[in-house]
Parts: C-alpha cells; sequence; structure tokens
C-alpha cells in the first residue's frame, strides 16, 4: 500500500547567545493541534503571511521523550520489526536543531560515564530520535521474542565533499589518512538497492552495545571534523540498524529490514554562508548531496503530483551519494519520516520559509512499502510455485490424452501415462511440494472422465487447446449425460483431428515443460554457485578486515622499536582479537589466530637476524672510516712535510738569487768580468786594492755594499 513522506516541524527555542546578539522571535504562528504553520514573508514591507500544514508541527515547549512519542516512532519501528524498511531524516539549516534532535547527548557525558566504567550513554532526557530508536527496537525485539529470532546489526557512516566515510572504523580517520582516504566505494546490488562497500557491520546483542558502537561513531565523527577541516554542518551522518527476521514457525521465512537515522548538513543558502566565486563553488561541491536531494524532492514531488506518475520522470538518484543511500526512503519502497528543524530567529525568516518549501514537497512524495523477504527465499518460492503450476497443466493434458484414447480405443502413448507423472511428481518430492490430489490419481475410468473435467474446470488452465475442449464437452455432458453418445454424435474424422492436435499440444506443453525445469535448474544452480562465491568472498573480506585491524591495533600499540621487539605477539593479538570479539558477529578462528601468530613471530625473527646483520654492517662501516680517517692524517702530516720542504727550498732559491744580485752589483762596481766575479766569488778584490772580507751573510753583504756606495759618492764628490 503507498504511503507518503510524513513530514513534520520542529521549532527550536531562541538561544539565549542569539538573544544576545540581538536576535528577536520571528513573527511564526506555530499551531500544534491543528498542525499549521505560519510565516511571516521574506520581505517584510509585504506584510504577508505563508501557511504550511503538515502531519505533525512541534513547538519549543516539546520535550525530546514527547517528540519521540507525538512522531510516533513507536509504530514505525513495529514496521521494521514486521520487515518493512524505514528512515527518519532531519533536514534544515545550519544551528535548527537537527542535531539536538537525532543525538540529543553530550559525548562529554558518555566520556565521563565511560571512565566511570557505567554504560557510556545513559538514560537522559535530551537524548535523541536515534538512542530512543535503538532502545526501542531492541524492546519491541524482545517482545517479539517467542515468534521470531531476530538478529540486529548497525553500521554508522558520514558523507563528506561526496566521500563516504565508515565512522566505525577508527583506522581509515587518523589524520593523514582520513585526508589521503578516497572514501567507500557505493555499489548496486542484485537486490536492487546501492550499498557501500567494505562497510563494518556489527551484531549487536544488547542496546548497551549499540549505544557504545553509536557513541564510537560520534567520537570518530568528532575526530574526522578535525581531521577534514570540517565543520559538522557540511557533512551527512548517516546511523543504520539492520534486523533479520526468522519466522519461528517458518524458518523459510527469513525477512531483512533496515532503519536508517539520518543527521543531514546545514541547508542554509549560498547567499546566507557568504561565500563566492572558487569558494562557493567548493561549497557547492560539498553539498552536492543536499542540492541532489533537493532536486530528488522536487523531482518526486512533481511527478507524484502530475497525471504521469513517478515512472515517466528522470530522479537524478545517482548524482550524489546521499541520494543514492536514500534511494529506497524517497520514493522507494520504505517508510519515511522527515523532520524540518526550524529556527525561531527572525535573521533566518529566509531559510525557514525556504526549508517549509522543500518539507511540503516532500509530503507529496509518495513511497509502496514493502515487506523485505530474502531474495534468495523469494526466488525459491516464487519457482516451487511454478512448479507447481505446471505439474497441475501437465496432469490435466496427461487425463485429456487418457480420456481421448479412450474415446477413440487407441492405446494410451507411453510418455502421458499416470505413471510418468508421478514418476516426474517424485523428482520433487524432495521440495515438499503439496502434490495436488489429482496427480496422484491413477488411470481412472471413462465414466469418472467427466466428473473430473469439470473438476478441472476450476483449476487455472493456461492452454487453449485443453480449455476448448472443456468448453465442447460440458454442454454434451449436461445434455447427453453419457460419453459414448457424444462420441456418436462427432464425426470420427474431426475427432481424430482433435486427438492429434491435442497430442502434439500436449507434446509441446511437455516440452515446454522440459525446458522450463531445464531452465530453473540452471537457475538454482547458478544461484547456489552465485550464493556460494559471494558466502567465501564474504568470509575472506571479513578475515582480511579482521586481520588489518588486529595488525593495525598491535602496531599501533608498539610505536617504539624496542617495545615492538619485546612484544609476546601472540599475547597482543589475542588481546586485540578479544577486544574486538564482542563487536562483530564473526569469530576469527583459533587456527588462524595461530597461523598469524606463527606468521609474526617468523617476522619477529626475520627482523631480528636483519637487525644484527645490520649491526655487523655498521661496525664494519665504524671500522673502515676508523681505518680511512688514519689514512688521511697520514696523507696530511706528509703533504705538510713537503710543503715545508718545498718552502725551505724555495727560500734557498730566493737567498741564492739574492746573492746572485749582490754578487752582480759587487761585480759591476770593480768592473769585473761577470766570469772573474765568478771565479773569485765576487768579493775578493776591493777597489782600494786591499784584502776585503768576503760577506758571509745578507747583512754583512748589505754592509758592504752601503760601505762601497758611500765610497763612491765620496770619491764623486772629491
Ligand atoms: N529543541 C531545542 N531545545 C533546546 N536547545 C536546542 C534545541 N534544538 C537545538 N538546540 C540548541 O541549538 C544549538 C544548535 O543545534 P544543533 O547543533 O542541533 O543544530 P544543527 O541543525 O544540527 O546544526 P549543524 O547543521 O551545524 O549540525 C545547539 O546548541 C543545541 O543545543
Amino acid at each position: 500500500m503507498p504511503s507518503n513522506v510524513r513530514v513534520a516541524v520542529r521549532m527550536r527555542p531562541l538561544l539565549s547567545n542569539e538573544i544576545t546578539a540581538g536576535h528577536k522571535q520571528s513573527l511564526v504562528d506555530v499551531n500544534p493541534i491543528t498542525n499549521q504553520i505560519s510565516q511571516d514573508s521574506e520581505d517584510p514591507s509585504k506584510m504577508v503571511k505563508k501557511t504550511f500544514k503538515f502531519d505533525k508541527i512541534i513547538d519549543s515547549q516539546y520535550s525530546q521523550e514527547e517528540v519521540f512519542e507525538q512522531l510516533q516512532i513507536k509504530p514505525l519501528i513495529s514496521k521494521v520489526i514486521e520487515g518493512f524498511h524505514a528512515t527518519i531524516f532531519a533536514y534544515g539549516q545550519t544551528g535548527s536543531g537537527k542535531t539536538f534532535t537525532m543525538e540529543g547527548y553530550k559525548y562529554e557525558d558518555a566520556k565521563t560515564n565511560e571512565r566511570a566504567g557505567k554504560p557510556v550513554i545513559a538514560e537522559n532526557y535530551n537524548n535523541g530520535i536515534t538512542i530512543r530508536a535503538i532502545r526501542e527496537v531492541f524492546r519491541q525485539a524482545e517482545e517479539y521474542k517467542k515468534e521470531k529470532h531476530i538478529t540486529i546489526s548497525c553500521s554508522f557512516l558520514q558523507i563528506y565533499n561526496e566521500k563516504v566515510f565508515d565512522l566505525l572504523n577508527a583506522g581509515l580517520l587518523k589524520s593523514d589518512k582520513a585526508k589521503q582516504n578516497q572514501g567507500l566505494k557505493i555499489r548496486w546490488n542484485k537486490n536492487d538497492q546501492f550499498q557501500v562497500e567494505n562497510l563494518y557491520v556489527f551484531r549487536c546483542d544488547t542496546p548497551e552495545h549499540a549505544l557504545e558502537l553509536y557513541n564510537k561513531g560520534i567520537k570518530n565523527k568528532i575526530v574526522a571534523s578535525h581531521n577534514l577541516n570540517q565543520a559538522s554542518s557540511r557533512s551527512h551522518a548517516i546511523f543504520t540498524l539492520s534486523i533479520d527476521i526468522v519466522d519461528n514457525a517458518q524458518v523459510d521465512n527469513i525477512v531483512q529490514s533496515k532503519l536508517q537515522l539520518v543527521d543531514l548538513a546545514g541547508s542554509e543558502r549560498q547567499s546566507a554562508t557568504g561565500t563566492s566565486g572558487l569558494a562557493q563553488k567548493e561549497s557547492i561541491d560539498i553539498n552536492k548531496s543536499l542540492f541532489t536531494l533537493r532536486k530528488v524532492i522536487t523531482g518526486l514531488a512533481e511527478s507524484s503530483r502530475s497525471k504521469k506518475g513517478a515512472n515517466n520522470q528522470h530522479i537524478p538518484y545517482r548524482d550524489s551519494k546521499l541520494t543514492c543511500l536514500l534511494k529506497q526512503s524517497i520514493g522507494g519502497n520504505s517508510y519515511c519520516l522527515m523532520i524540518a528543524c526550524l529556527s525561531p530567529s527572525d535573521h533566518y525568516i529566509e531559510e525557514n520559509i525556504s526549508t517549509l518549501n522543500y518539507a511540503t514537497k516532500a509530503s507529496y512524495i509518495s513511497n509502496e512499502p514493502i515487506k523485505n523477504e530474502d531474495p534468495k527465499m523469494k526466488m525459491i518460492n516464487d519457482l516451487k510455485q511454478k512448479v507447481l503450476n505446471l505439474q497441475r497443466e501437465l496432469a490435466q493434458a496427461n487425463n485429456h490424452i487418457e480420456f481421448l484414447s479412450n474415446l477413440t480405443g487407441q492405446p494410451i502413448p507411453q510418455n502421458s501415462q499416470s505413471t510418468n507423472v508421478s514418476t516426474l511428481n517424485q523428482s520433487y518430492q524432495g521440495d515438499q511440494v503439496d502434490q495436488p490430489s489429482m496427480i496422484q490419481q491413477q488411470p481412472v475410468s471413462q465414466a469418472h472422465q467427466s466428473d473430473n473435467l469439470i473438476h478441472q474446470q476450476k483449476q487455472p488452465v493456461k492452454t487453449e487447446v485443453i480449455t476448448k475442449i472443456v468448453y465442447q464437452q460440458q454442454p454434451q455432458q449436461n445434455s447427453s449425460g453419457g460419453s459414448q453418445d457424444m462420441f456418436n454424435r462427432l464425426d470420427q474424422n474431426q475427432l481424430s483431428q482433435r486427438l492429434i492436435d491435442s497430442v502434439a499440444m500436449v507434446k509441446e506443453l511437455m516440452q515446454s515443460n522440459k525446458t522450463l525445469r531445464e531452465t530453473m535448474d540452471q537457475l538454482n544452480e547458478h544461484n547456489d554457485k552465485n550464493s556460494n562465491e559471494l558466502f567465501h568472498l564474504q568470509i575472506e573480506n571479513r578475515d582480511l578486515r579482521d586481520r588489518i585491524e588486529i595488525l593495525e591495533s598491535v602496531i599501533g600499540s608498539s610505536t617504539k622499536q624496542s617495545e615492538f621487539d619485546q612484544l609476546d605477539w601472540r599475547d597482543l593479538i589475542m588481546e586485540a582479537e578479544e577486544k574486538k570479539k564482542p563487536m562483530t558477529s564473526i569469530k576469527t578462528s583459533n587456527i588462524a589466530i595461530n597461523e598469524m601468530a606463527t606468521e609474526l613471530i617468523a617476522t619477529k625473527k626475520q627482523n631480528r637476524q636483519l637487525s644484527e646483520e645490520i649491526d655487523q654492517i655498521r661496525q664494519q662501516l665504524e671500522e673502515s672510516h676508523q681505518n680511512q680517517n688514519k689514512i688521511i692524517q697520514q696523507q696530511q702530516i706528509q703533504q705538510q712535510a713537503l710543503y715545508q720542504q718545498q718552502q725551505q727550498h724555495h727560500y734557498q732559491q730566493q737567498q741564492m738569487s739574492n746573492q746572485q744580485q749582490l754578487m752582480n752589483i759587487y761585480g759591476a762596481q770593480n768592473n769585473d768580468t761577470p766570469q772573474k766575479r765568478s771565479q773569485s766569488n765576487g768579493f775578493n778584490k776591493p777597489s782600494g786594492g786591499g784584502q776585503v772580507k768576503q760577506p758571509q751573510t745578507k747583512q754583512e753583504a748589505l754592509k758592504l755594499l752601503n760601505e762601497m756606495m758611500n765610497k763612491r759618492v765620496a770619491q764623486k764628490k772629491h
């Protein structure tokens, strides 16, 4: 049965900081009795009031508990326990109270509770819809315990800048990883649903466990918003409770449903955020999801209102991650509740009107909630029904052949005898299909055939030829009451022609039956193969994720190399496994743990050997460095000695050249030929003819030269 998106509006009180900043209560008229809300026009000069009507209007006086009651969330959860999907989402501008409505609790309080060893999220009047809904789901599941076996799991994700982040996979939200993180992929699965790949899903046996996970996700949301420089108002958070329901009376009857609780990003317009140009483009990208959501709401509302119907209009679900994930909720097969949040401040009249407009559009959207049977079981049941129908048709056809054969006195064809039908039936015994009583009949006498035909007439007979025969024979039976009379009246040629037609048709029927059975077998085989493959892949995937998580927690807890070396790997893995245990539905087997432990111990050994080798190489390197240094020192000493020798040599040469000059000068004074000077060493004979002392040092030579110069000057003067 179609069900429109239910829309409620919640107006929060004026906040103290808004009063301080001079905000005033806008002229908004909220009427929870008539469920009408009237908001002033955006342009005060026009003095026009816009009035909207919704399923529920909640003013600022309502407590969180009253909101939960008034929005009839308990009956909605009953639908989820029956097997229907449901979504509750909060929409509105930043600061309008979406998070307060959905979360409500203070994360700081949860931290204090955790430290005190208390349940992290305690009962509190401020608790929002998500927390109350989690408790209610578990309460109702407990109520149905005798009739149904219910398993509850949860997941928590965030969409920011068109990337999907797993809020229950803390490893990927660390600062460096969060920035590189390309986000999880969304795929279209065989059940006609969008599904987030590799999203952690935890089985929860108690509401406390689910709340613990919810709180963990909120904590990770805060961490991620810090690491991604993102404000909470720019990301969408979706907490999902998945519920598997098995009917105790009919174990084949497996139903899977989910409850999505969504806190959307702030829906303020670009003009209100004051961004322009590049910043505006970035802002649009960040909120592409919200932009597309509005397009989807508008498209669905228009097609609901137009006579054409939704099928004729393209709804751009695929344009954003958020709308992909909300496809079933908005215009799909879920029950849906939208909570439009408003601020009473006169600064936000325009935003409020925009929110109310979209809320109105959403209220036109019509969903078609369906019970979500397990697709595999549904297919098996459909196929069983098909087999049953085919068996009926075949049995009817065989009865006709018998009847016609008896009429003409021909032997009954082998493949149409009832014994064959029975054999065919036996092949389905394993499926536990109730066989129609008619199929089990042995060949009946001719006199009973007419009764049988009347009985068959009540069955859904699809083949044209059988219907024709039944119609033709019925008046004859009524008028004459005997088949022999009818035989007499019918032309024998006509009869045999009909018989041939009937046999051909029956053959055709049997052939199509066979083909159908083969197709069904192939389908079943294919289905089994796929399920098997999927199952193995899921196990492999889960194992890998478990392994990654364990390794991450082990490596994360040992940052120093020395600590790392001293770790008892087996203990650590067991410890990490133990921590993870209550959160995951499937435990890693002991064998796998042992294998991992052995692998890690081997790696550790190799690490040690490598470190020893590195140490040896390092030592050898140091020794060779020392040798090198010694050689360099020796070379330096040798170089210095060489340099000194060169200096000495240079000095001697200089001295010699000085002496040579002196000798030249001296030689010139005495008119000596260079030969003579060199022979007599230039200093043997003074000009006065007396014996002159040969100068031994430079000073003596200079002194001598001075004396000679003085003498010469004196001679010239004279
Ligand atoms: N019904 C309410 N009663 C009292 N205080 C409220 C109510 N609703 C919201 N508030 C307060 O208003 C402030 C803004 O609310 P909230 O953070 O829930 O807005 P929001 O729409 O989720 O914003 P954002 O889009 O930035 O996440 C908070 O301080 C919150 O405590």
